[in-house]
């Protein structure tokens, strides 16, 4: 049946390290490596088909047919060959395989699917990439489209590789950008389908540590940046009225959760909550080099930040340690322990956060 399947009209480029073909019952077509790639190489950078300059709430049928109209014979039939429900059933509006087939570019924070992300501005129809599958525990990454261009923003996205990725391995990426700190039910909620990866088995020894691991990255997040995933803060009372869904309470200690959004957790803490959060997505399978140099920079800073000698002692030891949970273990000492600098930083942060100084 796969023989006369419409994604044969997809067009992979010889020199791409993969090809595309049906993958474990219920995901579809997903895009599987014909050869090793190597943790921290370029998969594949990709053109869109086409793109619409508006938000993904905006575009309308008129927009994609335009955008249609466009294309030469060819790229009209591949995108004429995607399908829904996992490559069985064509598309009936062009607006449904459009937000089903593109990325967020330009403007976005992240490269997800903008059926996910809604919240994005331009969308551009990518036929291949659009073919890799969901997992929460991802082999590849696909970057802000400007932080993969060095910079500068164009309308490519591009994959990488955030392990070693076998021949014959399903290349994979995950849909959405905050789901480090989500749990194995808020995810499949938000994605519409149940995922198998080894964080979503139910069961196993990896997934039950796994909620623990990803709530505690949460609430950690919660303490060091004042706010939850979606940069908001959580309501004072979690378990309000009846009307609305019930909130995921992510720090229970009300006096606790309003030092986090005033920014007056102490260094020690806070230093110690960065490191855990490092050592947690590790544990998780999540510390690729984009995660990393995305948060250690700013643990290397915080080392200065202390303005008491024998914390910033501790806190160097703690540095100098080869690994992470090594880093942890050292950087407990410091819990509780307050810090000259404490006032300082907490009045620099909450200017740099725009609240008000007297808060
Ligand atoms: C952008 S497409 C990915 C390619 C798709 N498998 C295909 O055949 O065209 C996204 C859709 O693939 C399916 N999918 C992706 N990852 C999956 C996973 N981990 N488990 C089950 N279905 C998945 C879901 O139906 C999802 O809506």
């Amino acid at each position: 049946m796969s023989q006369n399947h419409p994604y044969h009209c997809l067009l992979v480029p010889s020199e791409a390290p993969f090809e595309l073909k049906p993958s474990s019952p219920g995901k579809g077509w997903g895009a599987f490596a014909t050869r090793k790639i190597s943790q921290g190489a370029l998969i594949f950078r990709e053109k869109p088909l086409f793109v619409i300059r508006k938000p993904h709430q905006d575009i309308t049928e008129g927009d994609v047919q335009a955008a249609f109209q466009q294309l030469t014979p060819s790229e009209k039939q591949q995108f004429l060959c995607l399908r829904d429900d996992n490559a069985s059933r064509p598309f009936i509006y062009m607006t449904e395989a459009c937000a089903e087939n593109s990325f967020a570019i330009a403007t976005s924070n992240s490269s997800t699917s903008s059926n996910i992300n809604p919240a994005t501005t331009f969308h551009g129809l990518f036929l291949l990439h659009s073919r890799f599958n969901h997992s929460c525990v991802p082999n590849s990454k696909i970057p802000t489209n400007s932080t993969a261009s060095g910079g500068e923003t164009t309308d490519t996205i591009a994959s990488f590789a955030t392990r070693d990725i076998v021949a014959g391995e399903e290349i994979t990426f995950c849909y959405n950008s905050d789901f480090e700190g989500r749990t194995r039910r808020e995810r499949h909620e938000a994605l519409r389908f149940t995922c198998d990866c080894r964080a979503c088995l139910p069961g196993t020894s990896f997934q039950q540590p796994s909620d623990a691991r990803r709530r505690l990255i949460r609430g950690l997040q919660y303490l060091t940046l004042g706010v939850d995933l979606d940069g908001r803060k959580q309501p004072d009372d979690n378990n309000n009225n009846s009307s609305a869904s019930p909130t995921t309470v992510i720090i229970a200690d009300p006096d606790l959760k309003k030092a986090a959004e005033e920014f007056r957790i102490p260094i020690s803490n806070r230093f110690i909550y960065n490191l855990l959060v490092v050592y947690l997505l590790e544990e998780e399978g999540l510390l690729d080099d984009f995660m990393s140099e995305r948060l250690v920079p700013g643990i290397v800073l915080m080392v200065a930040w202390f303005g008491t000698e024998s914390n910033a002692r501790i806190a160097r030891l703690a540095m100098a340690r080869e690994t992470w949970v090594e880093r942890v273990c050292v950087a407990f000492a410091l819990y509780g322990r307050a810090d000259r600098a404490d006032d300082d930083v907490a009045l620099m942060l909450r200017m740099l956060h725009g609240i008000s100084v007297e808060a």
